[in-house]
This record gives C-alpha cells, sequence and structure tokens, in this order.
C-alpha cells in the first residue's frame, strides 16, 4: 500500500460505531479506522492535525503496552498510524457516505487530518494456503461478564441482574432495538458449554450490536438498528451449509438447519474455549458464588449438568473477563476516586503530567496500573491507578473478539463428488481452523 498513491476506489465502506468509520481494502487484507465527529463540527476541524495524530498514536499505545500486555498480545492487533493524502480523504468520504446507517450519520468522517489508523482486516485474514470456500468470521462484542460486588453499590438489583440485560430494558423503550435480546454476557463467559452454546444461540436469534458473521470479508448476517425487519435465519443458513457438511470424516448432505447451527454453534464454543497453545489450565470463578449467574437469564440453571464453572486461563473470554474485573469499584465508587483526581489537578494542574493523566501509555503506566495497592490509602497515586485500571476494564468490556474459521485445505480437496451419507448427531464440523483476535 503506497501511501502517496491512494485511490479511493481500492477501498470500500466495511463498517462503524460510535467513535469510528472502518474502510476496507477491495484486494488487501487491510482496514482503515478513521475518526468521526459530530456533524455540528463538520464546518470546521474540531482539532489540529498534530492533535489527531496524537490521539491515534495514544490508540496504539494503549492497545500495544496496555491492552496487549492485559489481554495477551497473541490476541490483539493494535494497527499503526498513517498519513493519508487529503484529498482521497474527501473522495473516500463522498463515497463511503450513501451506504453508511442513517443512524450514525449524526456523526461525520474526520476528513481534515488525513490521519487514519492501518489495521490488518481480520474479516478477511491472509491465508498461507489460500481455499476454495472463503474464511468465515464471526465478530462478538460479549459486554460485561460479571455482577459487580463493590461495597459502593447502592441498588441491590445490580448485585443480581447483569448491565447488558438491565440495559436491554431501556434499549427496547427508547426504540434503538425493537426486540429485546435474551443473549445474557454470564452465561457466555460462564465456561460451562451449555451455557455457552444457549449465549450463542441467543446472539444468532437476536444479534443486535454484538455478533456479526462475515464471509470472505463481507458482511453476511448482523442486525439493522431500529429495524421491524425480523433476522433471516435461512439465509444465515444458506451461507453456513457449505462449511458444516463434512462430519466425522464423511460428507453429511443431508443434515438438517438445527444440525448445521449446532455445529456452528459448538465450533465456535470450541474457539472461545480454546486458547490458542498453552497448557490452559482451568480458572477458579473469581466471581465466587452467586456472583456467576444471572437473575435475568433464562438459562435454567437445573441443566447445568456436567459442572465445569471456570474458563481455561489461556482463552481469550478468560483474558477479557479478567480485565474487565480490574473494576473493582463499580462506576458509583470509581466516581467517588475520580473527583479526588479532578480536586487535585484543580489544586496542582502541573501533576498531570507526572500522574500521566492523559498518558503517555508506557510501560511505566502499565506498571502504576497493575502494582496499585488493594487498600484505599487516600493518596491521590491511588485513585489515579484505579481510574486507569477503570478505563482498562471499560475498554475489555466493549471490545468485540473476531473467531475467523478457514476450512481446513484436506477437507476441501475430499470435495469432489463424495457421495453423501446419512446425518449423526454431534458431528464435528469441517471449519476446523480457528483464529481469534481482538479489535
Ligand atoms: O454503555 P454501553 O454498554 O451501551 O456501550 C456503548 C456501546 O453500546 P452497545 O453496548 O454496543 O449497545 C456503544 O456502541 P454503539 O455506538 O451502540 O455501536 C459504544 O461502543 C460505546 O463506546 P464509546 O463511548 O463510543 O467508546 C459504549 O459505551 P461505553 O459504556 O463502553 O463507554
Ligand atoms: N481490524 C478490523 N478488521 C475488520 N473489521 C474491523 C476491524 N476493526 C473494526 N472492524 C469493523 O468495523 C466496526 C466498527 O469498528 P469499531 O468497533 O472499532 O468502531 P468504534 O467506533 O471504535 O466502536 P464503538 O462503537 O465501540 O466506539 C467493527 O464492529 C467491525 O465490524
Amino acid at each position: 500500500m503506497e501511501l502517496d498513491k491512494m485511490d479511493e476506489n481500492d477501498w470500500k465502506y466495511h463498517g462503524e460505531g460510535n467513535k469510528s468509520l472502518v474502510v476496507s481494502h477491495v484486494q488487501l487484507s487491510r482496514v482503515l479506522r478513521l475518526l468521526k465527529y459530530p456533524a455540528e463540527d463538520s464546518e470546521n476541524p474540531p482539532q489540529t492535525v498534530e492533535q489527531a495524530y496524537r490521539q491515534i498514536q495514544n490508540i496504539v499505545d494503549f492497545s500495544s503496552n496496555v491492552m496487549s500486555s492485559l489481554l495477551g498480545e497473541k490476541f490483539i492487533h493494535s494497527g499503526e498510524v498513517v498519513k493519508l493524502p487529503l484529498e482521497f480523504v474527501r473522495q473516500l468520504s463522498i463515497k463511503v457516505q450513501h451506504q453508511r446507517p442513517a443512524w450514525r450519520c449524526d456523526k461525520v468522517m474526520d476528513i481534515y487530518s488525513g490521519c487514519a489508523l492501518c489495521l490488518p482486516n481480520l474479516t478477511s485474514p491472509v491465508l498461507h494456503q489460500p481455499t476454495h470456500t472463503p474464511p468465515l468470521c464471526i465478530e462478538i462484542k460479549p459486554k460485561c461478564g460479571f455482577l459487580p460486588s463493590s461495597k459502593h453499590v447502592s441498588k441491590d438489583i445490580k448485585t443480581k441482574v447483569c448491565r447488558f440485560c438491565m440495559h436491554q430494558h431501556y434499549k427496547v423503550a427508547n426504540g434503538k432495538w425493537k426486540r429485546r435480546s435474551l443473549y445474557c454476557p454470564l452465561d457466555l463467559f460462564s465456561g460451562n458449554r451449555q451455557r455457552m452454546h444457549f449465549a450463542i444461540r441467543h446472539l444468532i436469534e437476536e444479534p443486535q450490536n454484538n455478533f456479526k458473521i462475515f464471509k470472505g470479508g463481507q458482511c453476511v448476517y448482523s442486525s439493522k438498528e431500529g429495524s421491524d425487519d425480523s433476522i433471516d435465519l435461512n439465509s444465515l443458513l444458506h451461507h453456513l451449509r457449505p462449511y458444516f457438511l463434512y462430519g466425522n470424516n464423511r460428507i453429511n448432505s443431508h443434515m438438517t438447519s438445527k444440525a448445521v447451527l449446532n455445529d456452528f454453534i459448538q465450533v465456535l464454543v470450541n474457539a472461545l474455549l480454546s486458547g490458542g497453545g498453552g497448557d490452559g489450565g482451568v480458572m477458579t470463578d473469581r466471581r465466587g458464588e452467586g456472583r456467576s449467574f444471572c437473575e435475568a437469564s433464562l438459562f435454567n440453571k437445573e441443566r447445568i449438568r456436567h459442572g465445569s464453572q471456570g474458563l481455561p486461563s489461556d482463552s481469550v473470554l478468560f483474558r477479557i473477563l479478567q480485565t474487565q474485573m480490574l473494576d473493582t469499584q463499580d462506576i458509583e465508587g470509581l466516581y467517588l476516586l475520580y473527583r479526588r483526581v479532578e480536586q487535585h489537578l484543580q489544586d496542582f494542574p502541573k501533576e498531570r503530567t507526572r500522574l500521566q493523566i492523559d498518558g503517555p501509555y508506557n510501560e511505566a503506566f502499565l506498571e502504576k496500573l497493575q502494582k496499585c495497592p488493594a487498600e484505599d490509602d487516600g493518596s491521590v497515586e491511588y485513585a489515579v491507578a484505579k481510574v486507569h485500571q477503570y478505563c482498562a476494564a471499560m475498554t475489555a468490556k466493549d471490545c468485540s473478539i473476531m473467531v475467523a474459521l478457514v476450512p481446513s485445505s484436506e477437507e476441501e480437496e475430499d470435495d469432489d463428488g463424495e457421495s453423501s451419507q446419512p446425518e449423526t448427531e454431534g458431528s464435528d464440523s469441517s471449519a476446523q481452523r480457528r483464529d481469534e483476535s481482538l479489535k
């Protein structure tokens, strides 16, 4: 990719969140993540080029020096800041505008700084051995997987019903989504295969912002915000079926839809529990008795037959949960510490730099965050470390996992007219090579 010869025709709209818009290269496995600003600021650049560059460099530093250490280097892609020609960015902004969902258009793409974050395209991974069937990539935004136990929590309900499940009522009431999702993050993070299966089934039934499927880099399954349309499971099955025809070393062309879906979920559960190497001991459930089950979950506790209640310590879910649990105070306790920092900075503005309030996000920052004492000694250092731990925890509560499923080459070679076999329950899936990454 030559940065001085950028052509908007080589890029297409890929997706967006609240803070950034993502475009993907039509041939290379690359994406550009561009900042967004409120539409009111569109006439004037809200920050200088240097500030925008620094903002993106801070994202890279926070990712590579802080989140990467907390979540595990093998799960993180931090990317690099790039400086793009302004004319390219302007043309790109015009090109993608009509593909953007209307409800995201209260913000506009940054066309002033020319700065962007360049990352690998995790929805169309580069393969050592290209296969006929394009890779599938499943994006899961799992959200917060534990109930708070902080003494500062003032409402008892917060210790019984998780934030995601409570938030569902609010989101349906304010029209963001038409139907309530029955997904509960505590089921996904339980490490219990039945509960995880149950959680993923509900993600599929009502994906909202938490579940997307990409095929060869193209989004083929997701929710449309505010839309009345119910989700098209048949179209999903149409996409999935070719990947799940091979079970237990034989072709299974008469698989029922239920069996395809079960196999798909099974592969996802396996991917989420695997650690990509290492011994993967089972964690002790730090959430404690009763804290790992949300009262709003429809999963019937009686159904837990095989008692595994922990996540393997090298799994991506374990690392995310551990990082989320750096939020030990809950927002109610954290706010008091935040006020202590605020007051201190009002009294001693020059302390901002020493306390690394705005970074740099380097090793010293990580060390202070990790070595924060368990007990509050009343110091501003303690309060700052807690605020920074909270920021890392919030990042883990809002991150996405990208699971790439790549058909193994032997199975593709076998695909030359073998006779079909009757279906059996619990078959292995053909989507065998798995890779999890966080973005
Ligand atoms: O507050 P939540 O749990 O609704 O999460 C927000 C997300 O909503 P969602 O869970 O996807 O419906 C929200 O996502 P959407 O804008 O709804 O796609 C953002 O990710 C937001 O993060 P930020 O403030 O832009 O850094 C998220 O806010 P943070 O709480 O992570 O700051
Ligand atoms: N490296 C990547 N490879 C492929 N797709 C990506 C990549 N990074 C982001 N995306 C896609 O773009 C979407 C928006 O990106 P992202 O979630 O980073 O935006 P955001 O504005 O930071 O989100 P938020 O709403 O959480 O603030 C993602 O949901 C994902 O589908």
